[in-house]
């Protein structure tokens, strides 16, 4: 092997445990030096270029409306006998029958927490027994050894907090497996979501799904095993209400009632006290913002002279701060006396009532000790429970956030059979990874895919077509399905020729980006098509066809990851060789400048690649696009942020990318297009005038007032 070095892509950055990742990660057969992990799922060692290779081609494949025109009845490519299953809504993303499926792949800690559960809390409800008739033995009234009973004690004290330790951490692994896969599965969700979904949702909303609203369903569990909350604080008031009617059948209804409506009613008064609470914590960060705002822009402060506005804004936040605190105080000591008023109001009546029992001879002494501490178990135990509903309650309305966001019919159904066709493909043997993408599509789900596979066409041909053949974009309509009133555009047509640089010019609005984007395939026409070598695109999958695409825009992202990891996201499929890499980057004019880098390809881009100028970020996306050698270019406004001399460099790397591909340009300068084969100026969502420069100029229409007005400006 002439180099050793593999990079593996996609570059992504993890936060996780060695641990998690050693568990996600399969190890890549070349032994690649690049360890950093490229995936949180075990994808690498599996991920091979494999097109289908079918000789024939099946049906056509088509999203949209039904109702679309080019696909209408009579078009030979739809088969009607093999129609596609009705259009079900996809099946939510948590509900009980998924947690169920999760929690039973844990069959046997589950069984070891249940009996651990039911072990401490016998162990906890016998003390207040054993200890009744302890003090029996101590005043004489009972016969008994003080050792035996002693011992009893000893194993009670010494099995509780074991069967204790054994719960918790049981149920806290098995509820960390249950949140790991449902926040994997989550993300895959959101992942095949078409594009508008992205348009629609502002990334904090998804970033507070898959955090906060998942954070809250995995406290539901880890923030209640503890010993007065959730199951364990179920189990003692059940315990507890049994006991107490098994000693005392004549004063447990009594009792027991009393004990639970006070509890009770303690315990939703303390629960009401939450907003107060978490008022001051907003409070508190309101004051911490203004100060982080105040010091961070000291200079605009000074400048401005400023001060005193500050001081006044920070004091009003410090007098809010201070009311609310005051207030929480208040509350905090009635929430703490109410509890204590409760327990008081249960041993007066265990008092009253089981005094006057234990008087008249009708209620032994060791059963009213015994209440005694069975008054504390169901005060403590109710108040438990109570908050572990309120919990509850959260979890349940994050859940239905998740849903509400995730089960409507945005999925991109024809990159999600493409990705689970990938993904089956792969042979992986972890069980964690086969659950990641099975469970999420219920088996009538995944038949679907199934069936749109069937329906697509081969696409182990798609890359001669899209290296021969012309793209065609053939009277398109559009309207991005935000804004589905506003037509942008209105029966465009525009032939790309294979091999050829065509350039689309045009105001601003006029529908540039917007074609881009439908040749990326991140929308579909409403009406019209695309074809490549005369075969509709949407023929393909969706991945695959992504594959033949090379997007290279005015603002590229990189991933947060090493240089030499960047480029080789061109192929995230592949593990790509150091060599490789430099020769793109080489043909990107990205070379000298990495290798000055003290790291070279080593050295970490930052967030977003906030660490390289805008110029070395468009060099890198180039050098991406070269190493992809896709046969369809796409250059949306490449070089309209930079300077003359990165300009230059940029201009030298696009044209080496650019030879031999059909490359579509999209530029706001026209002096940067006037050399492309054609120019195409759209205008009103459809191309107004098509030709090369002079052939444009000469017509003395639209175009040629563009330039007019560029010299102009420029003049
Ligand atoms: N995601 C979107 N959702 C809704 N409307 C959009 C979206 N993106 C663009 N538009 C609208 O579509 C129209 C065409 O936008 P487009 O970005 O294609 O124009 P353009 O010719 O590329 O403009 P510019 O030269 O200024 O980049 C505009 O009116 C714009 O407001």
């Amino acid at each position: 092997m002439a180099s050793a070095t593999l990079y593996l892509a996609p570059p992504i950055r993890i936060r996780a445990s060695k641990q998690t990742l050693a568990s996600f990660t399969a190890p890549s057969p070349f032994h690649p030096l690049y360890s950093l992990p490229s995936s949180p799922l075990p994808l690498r060692s599996t991920f091979h270029r494999a097109p289908l290779r079918t000789k024939t081609i099946p049906l056509a494949y088509v999203t949209g409306p039904a109702s679309d025109p080019i696909f209408s009845e009579s078009d030979p490519k739809i088969d009607s006998s093999d129609s596609l299953p009705e259009k079900d809504e996809p099946p939510s993303v948590i509900n009980w029958g998924i947690m169920w499926k999760l929690l039973m792949k844990h069959k046997m800690r589950l069984a070891l927490c249940t009996v651990a559960l039911i072990g401490c809390t016998s162990c906890t409800l016998s003390m207040p027994l054993i200890s009744g008739q302890l003090f029996e033995v101590l005043i004489g009234s009972r016969p008994g050894s003080l050792w035996r009973m002693l011992g009893e004690f000893a194993v009670l004290y010494a099995l509780e907090p074991i069967l204790t330790i054994i719960f918790v951490i049981n149920m806290n692994i098995v509820w960390e497996k249950v949140m790991s896969t449902l926040r994997a599965q989550i993300f895959g969700r959101i992942l095949i979501q078409k594009v508008e979904f992205f348009d629609r949702y502002k990334v904090g909303e998804l970033t507070g799904l898959l955090t906060s609203d998942l954070g809250s369903l995995k406290d539901i569990v880890s923030e209640n095993v503890s010993r007065d909350r959730g199951f364990r604080a179920l189990s003692e008031v059940l315990g507890t209400l049994c006991i107490l009617f098994a000693l005392s059948p004549q004063l447990a209804p009594i009792l027991g009632v009393l004990m639970l409506s006070v509890s009770l009613f303690v315990a939703v008064y303390k629960r009401s006290t939450l907003p107060v609470f978490k008022a001051h914590g907003m409070v508190q960060a309101s004051l911490s913002d203004c100060i982080a705002e105040t010091f961070s822009a000291i200079r605009t402060v000074r400048s401005f002279g400023g001060e005193k506005r500050q001081l006044f804004t920070f004091a009003n936040q410090v007098l809010s701060y201070q009311t609310s605190g005051i207030k929480l105080g208040t509350f905090k000591s009635i929430n703490e006396s109410i509890t204590r008023v409760a327990v008081y109001v249960s041993l007066m009546a265990l008092y009253f009532f089981g005094g006057s029992k234990v008087k008249a001879g009708e209620l032994s002494f060791a059963i009213w000790a015994a209440f005694v501490g069975y008054t504390f178990t169901l005060t403590f135990a109710v108040q438990g429970l109570v908050n572990t509903l309120g919990d509850l309650r959260g979890s349940l309305a994050a859940v239905e956030r998740i849903n509400s966001v995730l089960s409507g019919v945005e999925i991109d159904e024809a990159l999600a059979y493409g990705l689970e066709r990938e993904l089956k493909q792969k042979e992986v043997d972890d069980e964690n990874y086969k659950l990641l993408f099975s469970i999420n599509s219920a088996e009538r789900y995944q038949s679907r895919y199934l069936h749109y596979m069937s329906a697509l066409k081969s696409s182990s041909n798609l890359f001669s077509l899209a290296w021969s053949g012309d793209i065609f974009l053939e009277d398109v309509y559009f309207s991005y399905p935000l804004r589905p009133d506003v037509e942008v555009l209105s029966g465009l047509n525009l032939r790309l020729n294979c091999g050829t640089v065509t350039a689309l010019v045009g105001p601003s609005g006029a529908g540039k980006s917007t074609i881009v984007q439908l040749l990326a395939r991140f929308y579909e026409p409403a009406r019209g098509r695309i074809t490549v070598a005369e075969e509709d695109v949407r023929t393909f999958d969706k991945s695959e066809w992504a594959r033949v695409v090379s997007i290279v825009n005015q603002e590229p992202v990189l991933f947060s990851a090493s240089l030499g990891e960047n480029i080789a996201y061109g192929l995230p499929d592949d593990d790509v060789s150091r060599d490789d890499v430099i020769k793109a980057a080489k043909a990107a004019n990205a070379h000298d400048f990495i290798i000055s880098l003290p790291q070279g390809y080593d050295t970490h881009v930052g967030e977003r690649g906030g660490l390289l100028s805008g110029g070395q970020r468009q060099r890198i996306a180039i050098a991406r696009a070269i190493l992809k050698n896709a046969p369809i270019l796409i250059l949306d406004e490449a070089t309209s942020a930079l300077d003359a001399v990165s300009e230059r460099l940029i201009q030298d790397a696009l044209n080496h990318l650019m030879k031999g591909r059909t490359t579509l340009v999209i530029a706001h300068r026209l002096s940067t297009v006037q050399n492309a084969h054609q120019i195409a100026l759209c205008s009103d969502g459809r191309v107004a005038e098509l030709g090369t420069h002079f052939e444009l100029l000469a017509k003395k229409g639209q175009y040629a007032s563009l330039v007019g007005t560029q010299r102009l400006a420029f003049e």
